[in-house]
């Protein structure tokens, strides 16, 4: 049985004005798809990462996952157990407490008036737990000084903020840690040691990570499988080796040959060609189609499904066609 198990997730976020509806009568609500059919496993102690541009939907999966946001359709299972239609808030409450998350501004999330000490302790202090000596054995396991703890956030650097993150988020001893881009705030040169940090920790405590990034490089050695998504949809997933080697889908090749171009302070200079479609009236058949110098008629006409491809799935009508510049 997978850790997590994520069914055909959709969400849909009502963004209409309503003083726009007020004013004019029987105007239909305009509703944006955020996440639609979506479905993955995660096997324990493995990575799955989303990866996919700004808007496609990893934010919004992450939060279900978590059970921070209600899925409008589909259901997530954590260990077997339905966290939407659960009712035992005992079986709630344990299966939250093996769940955390890590998110993208080190600062933002941690309260700058608590002393690291506390911080870091505060998941376990509010169950009850004993936290003697805790901040001071997580501080040195994410490679800092248990001296800190008495220190305030300020006090450190981005990079040593996300390490105090990381050991919060450890404290609880969860099995699932979902990381939204948390490396993606920090200098290049931090963020490999940040990264290195996590996968020697997913080691030695047994973790299971969803990891969220826009870029398909952060993921590309720390995931075992890793799940593009293209507004709101899955369209490839695959293990990391076959990813980069054979995308299937045209817009993983773009995503793929988008990533090495960066400047001199490591920030992508070129977005992928092509603008990303408006969410609230997405293109028909494939949503990609417009951007997709495979495309044909089909695909402005008929939405590819998810299938099974090589040793991963794919959904798209030239599934495999496409070659990455320089490869062959
Ligand atoms: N609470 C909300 N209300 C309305 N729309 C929302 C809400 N949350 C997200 N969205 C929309 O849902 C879509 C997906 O957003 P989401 O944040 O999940 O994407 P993302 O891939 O994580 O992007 P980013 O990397 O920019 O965070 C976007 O079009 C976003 O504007």
């Amino acid at each position: 049985m997978s850790l997590v198990s994520v069914q055909n997730l959709t969400r849909v976020f009502d963004v209409s004005k309503p003083w726009l509806n007020r004013v004019i009568e029987r105007l239909p609500k305009r509703m944006l798809t955020a996440v639609s059919d979506v479905s993955f496993e995660i096997p324990a102690r493995t990575t799955y990462a989303l990866v996919g541009e700004s808007g496609s939907g990893k934010s919004t999966i992450g939060k279900m996952v978590v059970g921070l946001l209600r899925p409008t359709e589909g259901h997530v299972e954590i260990e077997g157990v339905d966290l939407v239609t659960e009712t035992d808030a005992a079986v709630i409450d344990r299966i939250r407490s093996d769940i955390q998350m890590i998110f993208q501004d080190p600062f933002a999330s941690l309260n700058p008036r608590w002393r690291v000490r506390d911080i870091i302790v505060e998941p376990v202090a509010a169950r009850g737990g004993d936290t003697v000596g805790l901040a001071e054995k997580l501080l040195t396991q994410v490679g800092l000084s248990p001296d800190d703890a008495g220190k305030y956030p300020h006090q450190f650097s981005g990079g040593q903020r996300q390490r105090i993150c990381v050991a919060r988020a450890l404290a609880s001893e969860p099995k699932l840690i979902v990381c939204d881009e948390p490396t993606s705030a920090l200098d290049v040169s931090v963020q490999a040691q940040v990264l290195n940090l996590m996968s020697d920790l997913k080691d030695e405590h047994g973790l299971t990570y969803l990891f969220i990034s826009h870029d398909l490089t952060v993921v590309r050695h720390m995931a075992d499988t890793i799940g593009v998504l293209y507004l709101g949809r899955l369209v490839e997933e695959a293990a990391p080796g076959d990813l980069f080697t054979k995308p299937a889908h045209p817009y993983t090749a773009m995503l793929i040959e988008a990533a090495p171009r960066l400047d001199a302070f490591g920030r992508e200079v070129e977005p992928p060609e092509g603008e990303i479609p408006d969410p609230t009236d997405p293109p028909s058949g494939c949503a990609f189609h417009p951007r997709c110098p495979l495309a044909t008629e089909i695909c402005s006409v008929e939405r590819p499904r998810l299938e099974a491809f090589g040793s991963g799935r794919v959904a798209c009508h030239h599934a495999g066609e496409i070659a990455l510049k320089g490869a062959a």
